[in-house]
């Protein structure tokens, strides 16, 4: 096997990202992109019905033609995702000359990243891969995550968050704020979020849980 890939969490907000091509792939990296806030644009002489949806709801930038080389420049990150190898093959070796991150829809060993499935619940985001062996593979496991893993996690990511934040700005000794975040872990409030008993705390809530639990 080839050597491993390093898993990385991308920020594309206000970063100009291009998809090359306008088919299928296309569409569902497309729907990847918009909530991350990039600014996207689409090179094609076509584009499928929804990805025609985001044009006409200003979500992206559609340059209506073929690929022709020097359309990457300025690009944070692009996809390869014609139904043309040899595009794709053009596109990737425009990325490469101009250090732009580069995806290849038909290669994945060509290009610089991979997508893999994804499974989200609000701040929590479970990736999988199979390192290009087989997408059905990265499909099946994600599906098994969707449902281990529920909507529940949503909440309790947010309640996690704020709670670590609340902590943070009360507890300035590194010994007892990790104390307090490993007792939080296990402190219940994911099955009671499950069984639908939580209804989130005050600050006075947070403070008290803090107070009680901050000594050994
Ligand atoms: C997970 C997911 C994420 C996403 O794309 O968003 C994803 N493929 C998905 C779906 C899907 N893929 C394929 C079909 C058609 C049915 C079938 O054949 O099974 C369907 C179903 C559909 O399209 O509906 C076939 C296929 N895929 C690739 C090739 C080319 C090749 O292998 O060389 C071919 C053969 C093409 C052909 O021969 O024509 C390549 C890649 N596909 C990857 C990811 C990357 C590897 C991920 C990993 O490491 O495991 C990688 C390497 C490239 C990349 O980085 O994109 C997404 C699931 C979305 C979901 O969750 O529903
Ligand atoms: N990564 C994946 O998940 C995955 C899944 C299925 C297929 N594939 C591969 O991805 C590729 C695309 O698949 P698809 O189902 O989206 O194909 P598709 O036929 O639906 O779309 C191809 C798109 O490429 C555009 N195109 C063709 N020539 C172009 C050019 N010169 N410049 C710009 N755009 C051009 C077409 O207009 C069309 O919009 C295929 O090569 C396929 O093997 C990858």
């Amino acid at each position: 096997m080839s050597r491993h890939l390093i898993p990385v969490m991308l920020r594309c907000e206000g970063k100009s990202c291009c998809i090359v091509g306008g088919g299928r792939v296309a569409e569902r990296k497309a729907a990847g992109l918009l909530h991350s806030g990039a600014t996207l644009t689409v090179i094609s002489p076509s584009i499928t019905d929804g990805l025609q949806v985001m044009l006409d709801n200003n979500q992206l930038r559609w340059i209506k033609r073929p690929y022709n080389e020097g359309d990457l420049q300025g690009a944070f990150l692009v996809y390869a995702a014609t139904d043309d190898l040899e595009v794709n093959d053009a596109v990737m070796r425009e990325a490469r000359g101009r250090g732009i991150l580069v995806n290849v829809a038909d290669h994945s060993e060509k290009g610089d990243f991979i997508t893999p499935g994804v499974v989200r619940r609000g701040r929590l985001v479970l990736s999988v891969s199979t390192s290009g062996a087989g997408p059905s593979v990265s499909v099946a496991i994600t599906t098994k995550l969707e449902e281990t893993f529920g909507l529940e996690y949503e909440a309790y990511l947010d309640f996690m968050y704020d709670m670590r934040e609340r902590i943070k700005s009360r507890v300035h000794d590194p010994l007892v704020r990790a104390r307090l975040l490993r007792r939080l872990a296990c402190s219940g409030v994911l099955e009671q979020i499950r069984s639908g008993e939580f209804d989130g705390w005050t600050e006075l809530e947070m403070d008290r849980w803090i107070a009680e639990n901050r000594e050994e």
